[in-house]
């Protein structure tokens, strides 16, 4: 009979890893993980609970709510506060940073940033949604959390993962060594280790981007299109085309099958679409922790300077070979204009 591991067992064990640990991140992961069987029982019912639709609110990124944002964001938010092992939280549904000033948090060691609910777009229509979450330490000492605790780079987690709401419910994570998946049995309510050590393939024939922004993508990733779609036979292309409109559902396909997800600068979105925070930076530690790259097309995703809460970015993320061939055309035919090479084009004329 085969052993399973649960993820509360998983955490404990992996615990050992790190030598002054006094178990705090551990219970942290254990309330992510409580909150999250919550929201999938939400999810996996939606048609019939009154939670379709939406909440009639509207987010700082001007998005309207649904009331499944809004259900999961204050899941989440509870499971963290009542845990106490968290100080501070960072969430796509609210404008400014939560600090949890309760006698059990709030000198508490770590901040959470989280999406509590990826792939909005998608939950009326039963196509897979997901949340995601980023853990940090605090970088002040105690009392009221400060900025300076929330916008951090994303080399600074400790651990990140994200969960997706599918034909079945994994929850996926990585806190620096390595990227472990765990599937809910909802016979036993336990997410059990399903897909251990997960590594993405160097090379894949998935390119996922939601191609109705073609006319105003960057030249360089309207070149990359265009090489995923040539006749070659030696290089399996023309690669397939896959898009679902939920980031963690599209990223966890390719982290298992390889490909490639890009959502760049596009006329509607100046900046990029995705958050940094609580989207870019926990997907890009996962996906290097499996062997995969992120960047913006430019810079490494990790090492990008935060100064926003709900700063957005460019991403290309997934098999690292694609991503080093999106970046090579992007550096030929989109060169990034930085104040060097600016003033550098400036002097030639
Ligand atoms: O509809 P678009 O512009 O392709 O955007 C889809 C993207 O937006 C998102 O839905 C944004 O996330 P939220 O649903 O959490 O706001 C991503 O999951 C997805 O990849
Ligand atoms: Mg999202
Ligand atoms: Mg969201």
């Amino acid at each position: 009979m085969q052993s399973i591991k649960t993820l509360g067992q998983f955490i404990i064990e992996k615990q050992a890893d790190f030598p002054y640990a006094k178990g705090e991140l551990s219970r942290l992961l254990r309330d992510i993980g409580i909150a999250s069987k919550i929201v999938n029982r939400e999810v996996n019912k939606a048609g019939l609970a009154d939670i379709l639709g939406d909440a009639g609110s509207i987010n700082i990124q001007g998005e309207g709510q649904k009331k499944l944002d809004v259900y999961a964001n204050e899941q989440f938010i509870t499971a963290l506060k009542s845990g106490g092992e968290c100080c501070v939280v960072v969430s796509e549904e609210n404008d400014e940073y939560i600090y949890i000033d309760s006698e059990i948090s709030k000198n508490a060691k770590y901040v959470v940033a989280i999406d509590p609910l990826d792939g909005s777009s998608n939950i009326d229509v039963n196509v897979g949604v997901g949340t995601v979450f980023s853990i940090f330490r605090r970088k002040s000492k105690s009392g009221a959390a400060t900025m300076e605790d929330v916008l951090q780079r994303g080399v600074e987690q400790v651990a990140a993962g994200y969960v997706i709401y599918g034909s079945s419910t994994m929850l996926v994570y990585t806190t620096g060594k390595g990227v472990n998946g765990f599937t809910l049995d909802p016979s036993i309510g336990e997410f059990c280790l399903s897909h251990p050590d997960m590594k993405i393939p160097k090379d894949g024939v998935i390119y996922s981007i939601n191609e109705g922004y073609y006319a105003h993508f960057p030249d360089g990733i309207k070149k990359y299109i265009k090489f995923c779609q040539v006749e070659d036979e030696k290089t399996s292309r023309p690669y397939t085309s896959r898009y679902t409109g939920s980031m963690v559902a599209d990223l966890h396909r390719n982290m298992i099958k390889g490909g490639i997800f890009l959502y760049p600068i596009t006329a509607k979105s100046p900046k990029g679409k995705l958050r940094l925070i609580y989207e870019c930076n926990p997907m890009a530690f996962i996906i290097e922790q499996a062997g995969g790259k992120a960047s913006d097309g430019y810079n490494r995703i990790l090492e990008l300077e935060v100064t926003e809460l709900h700063q957005r970015s460019a991403i290309i993320i997934g098999s690292e070979n694609m991503v080093l061939k999106a970046e090579e055309m992007m550096a030929c035919f989109s060169p990034q204009v930085t104040k060097k090479n600016f003033e550098g084009l400036v002097s030639i004329q």
